[in-house]
């Protein structure tokens, strides 16, 4: 099943506020339920907003077809809905490009983007399993993994955890450390979701056991995916993926990147200039609906964490591996480490 799909003159996302309790699927026909999907994160991930970008641009086009004020205004909308992750607005800017040909042109362009999403997770997790496999001897290896990066983060197949569940039809996969992944629990409701559905043995872990686990020998390998990747080479993804980097790095083992070439944003020099979705208090001040702090108390609340080029062993992509020494100023990065 595809996490975000177009059926029936509608958009139709597995909603993932509600796993692993219910596997519910939503139907969004019109711009606003889109953007209020991608904004409670019923629809998240940077693959999958890419597409949820695009199809939100063709619901604009059929929306607004008459009123090209308003449909500007509704594709504005869903472009920024979310900040961090590249993958939307270029999946809105990419299907509002065929605007001037009509309605049916920009779905046959978000349509496209669906298509060649699931062709390059197939193709990362190629890619990244090979990597795995030489850099850590051909033995069963043991895996980090922080957030969602599997189909529910995609089409299908997904990033990382694409890789993940290649190494495991290998025969090359021991066991995964999936991290909850706070506030929002994408590692213990999702990543975990997932592994189960395919079979693949693995523990949650809380996120601050990860650097731990790490040092005392109980990870060959970290495995992540990816919100931006600027071009100095500095990764941009879900908070915590710092903490296991500098993790990886201490313990002397890879930190591999696993993201499709949609995300590499050669337009944004380094992780300081990416602006960072702050997500309020209320994620971390309560658990499911009760309070855990104390009346008054405030929050900060990054949803996302910057990890210096240096940090990253290799970044995979659908195309390529890209490794080496970071490379500093603006633009130089990922073409010349590619
Ligand atoms: C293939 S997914 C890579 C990233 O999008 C993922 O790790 C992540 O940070 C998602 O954040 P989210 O806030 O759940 O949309």
């Amino acid at each position: 099943m595809r996490t975000i799909d177009w059926a029936g003159g509608a958009v139709e996302i597995i909603d993932q506020t509600a796993l692993p309790e219910e596997l519910r699927v939503l139907r969004l026909s019109t711009v606003e339920e889109m953007v209020e999907a991608i904004r409670r994160l019923a629809v998240r991930g940077a693959p999958a907003l890419g597409v949820a970008g695009a199809l939100g641009v063709a619901l604009a086009a059929r929306q607004h077809s008459g009123d090209p004020d308003r449909r500007a205004a509704a594709v504005e909308t869903v472009r920024t809905a979310r900040p961090t992750a590249v993958n939307l607005a270029r999946g809105a800017d990419r299907a509002a490009g065929r605007l001037p040909d009509g309605p049916e042109a920009v779905l046959a362009e978000a349509l496209r983007l669906r298509d060649e999403e699931i062709e390059s997770s197939a193709a990362q997790a190629r890619l990244g399993a090979d990597l795995v496999v030489s850099l850590c001897g051909g033995r069963p290896v043991r895996v980090l993994t922080h957030c969602n990066t599997g189909a529910l983060a995609a089409v299908t197949g997904g990033t990382a955890l694409s890789v993940v569940a290649e190494l495991h039809r290998r025969g090359a996969l021991d066991e995964v450390i999936a991290s909850e992944t706070r506030p929002l629990l994408q590692g213990a409701r999702l990543t975990a979701w997932e592994l189960d559905g395919l079979g693949i043995p693995f523990r949650v872990a809380v996120d601050g056991a990860g650097a731990f686990l790490m040092s005392r020998g109980e990870v060959d390998v970290v495995l992540v995916g990816a919100d931006r990747i600027c071009a100095n080479g500095d990764v941009v993804n879900k908070v915590g993926t710092l903490a296991h980097a500098l993790g990886a790095r201490h313990a002397g083992i890879p930190f591999l990147v696993v993201a499709p070439e949609t995300t590499l944003d050669p337009t944004t020099p380094n992780g300081g200039a990416v602006e960072i979705e702050d997500r309020g208090d209320d994620e971390v001040l309560t658990f499911r609906g009760s309070r855990t702090a104390p009346p008054g108390s405030r929050a900060v609340n990054p949803a996302f964490d910057v990890t210096a080029a240096e940090l990253v062993t290799a970044i995979v992509t659908d195309r390529r591996v890209i490794t080496g020494a970071p490379v500093t100023g603006q633009g130089a990065g990922i073409a010349a480490r590619g």
